[in-house]
């Protein structure tokens, strides 16, 4: 990558500082972490938590459809997607775009999370924030980072890879080591050990499911600016390719949308056993001919698969959508392999 191909990590141009008269600051909490490492399973915990907030939340998925927009519990009025792009790079005007929509409503919220695509570089959505134009309107609180312990070593001879987590991870004030029911003490030693050989100090907190006491997330000020200065400055002394890669240049995309629905069973038998494994997330809401009247979410990470049961189709029409994001798989082959567990029946929402 060539300097001009570069992402552009800079804060944008000083305008007038956006202020709403008699409002402090909002505190904004950033959440990263690398794809499927539980983000979405946080956002969820925090907003069915016992807080008594308005929380507004911003959601970046980096496929053509926005499934996590659809996964987010019970605040649809106060979520704002970000798709198409990751909010590091390629779409970063639609975040400050959005984040001034957001905080400049009559039906003021008291706080603000955003839940950053799996692919982002932190350090250009931590710039974004930290824009002068919002230091009256705006205060970060604390960039958590969730990371998957069973999948923290997946695709470890990929160096981009690595080094990104590795830059999730730094940049974050406190890491949530998440799924360690899924791996075993000794494991989560050598996690242990190897983000220690990597990062100076980070608070590290083990968890089931992101199960983490709210009063460790929200409103906890922790975000300490001479952290981030030293993480950029390490970032700036390391070598290609320890600085971040446009996630356009590191990740393909691809998505899939239908009527016809499908069956439970192939849809997940596929997915477990033939998925490549140069798809690094897959996801999506389906229609299945076995419950037709009923939402499903498709998770799978690496080939780790979920088929969770979700509310009715109510009046949407049923349609399956799903995304998936690796590099180097073959779209065509993909969709032919989805295409192999559509159901033989027609459901009656077809007929
Ligand atoms: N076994 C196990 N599964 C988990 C845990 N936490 C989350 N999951 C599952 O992991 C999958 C991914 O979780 P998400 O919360 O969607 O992950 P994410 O980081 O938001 O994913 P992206 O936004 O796509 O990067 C889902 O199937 C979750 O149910 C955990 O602690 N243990």
């Amino acid at each position: 990558m060539t300097e001009d191909e570069r992402p552009i990590l800079a804060p944008a141009p000083r305008l007038d500082a956006i202020e709403i008269e008699g409002r402090e600051p909002v505190p904004v909490t950033l959440l990263t972490g690398f794809l499927g490492a539980g983000k979405t399973t946080l956002l969820n915990r925090i907003l069915n938590g016992d807080h008594g907030l308005r929380v507004g939340v911003l959601v970046n998925d980096f496929g053509a459809i926005n499934i996590d927009a659809e996964l987010v519990e019970g605040v649809e009025e106060n979520t704002i997607n970000l798709t198409n792009g990751c909010i590091c790079c390629e779409i970063r005007d639609d975040l400050v775009n959005s984040l001034e929509q957001l905080l400049t409503r009559e039906d003021l919220i008291d706080y603000v999370i955003l839940e950053a695509s799996g692919v982002a570089d932190p350090e250009g959505v931590v710039m974004t924030f930290l824009n002068a134009r919002y230091e009256k309107l705006l205060r970060l609180d604390s960039i958590t980072c969730v990371v998957d312990a069973e999948a923290i070593f997946t695709h470890a001879d990929n160096e981009e890879l690595t080094a990104l987590k590795l830059r999730q991870i730094g940049f974050a004030d406190m890491v949530i080591l998440n799924k360690v029911d899924l791996v075993g003490p000794t494991h989560l030693e050598v996690i242990d050990e190897w983000i220690g050989q990597h990062l100076q100090r980070i608070r590290i907190v083990n968890a089931e499911r992101c199960e983490v006491p709210l009063e460790v997330l929200l409103a906890v000020g922790r975000f300490d600016p001479a952290h981030l200065e030293s993480q950029k400055q390490r970032s700036e002394n390391e070598a290609s390719p320890q600085k971040h890669a446009a996630a356009s240049q590191l990740f393909e995309t691809w998505s899939y949308e239908t009527d016809r629905p499908f069956s439970i069973e192939n849809l997940q038998e596929m997915v477990r056993r033939k998925l490549p494994a140069s798809i690094y997330r897959c996801k999506g809401i389906v229609f299945c001919s076995d419950a037709p009247e009923q939402r499903h979410a498709l998770q799978a990470v690496g080939r780790r698969t979920e088929l969770t049961e979700l509310d009715d189709w109510g009046t949407r029409p049923p349609r399956t959508r799903i995304v998936a994001i690796g590099s180097g798989f073959d779209s065509r082959e993909l969709t032919e392999l989805f295409d192999t567990c559509l159901s033989e029946t027609t459901s009656e929402h077809q007929a």
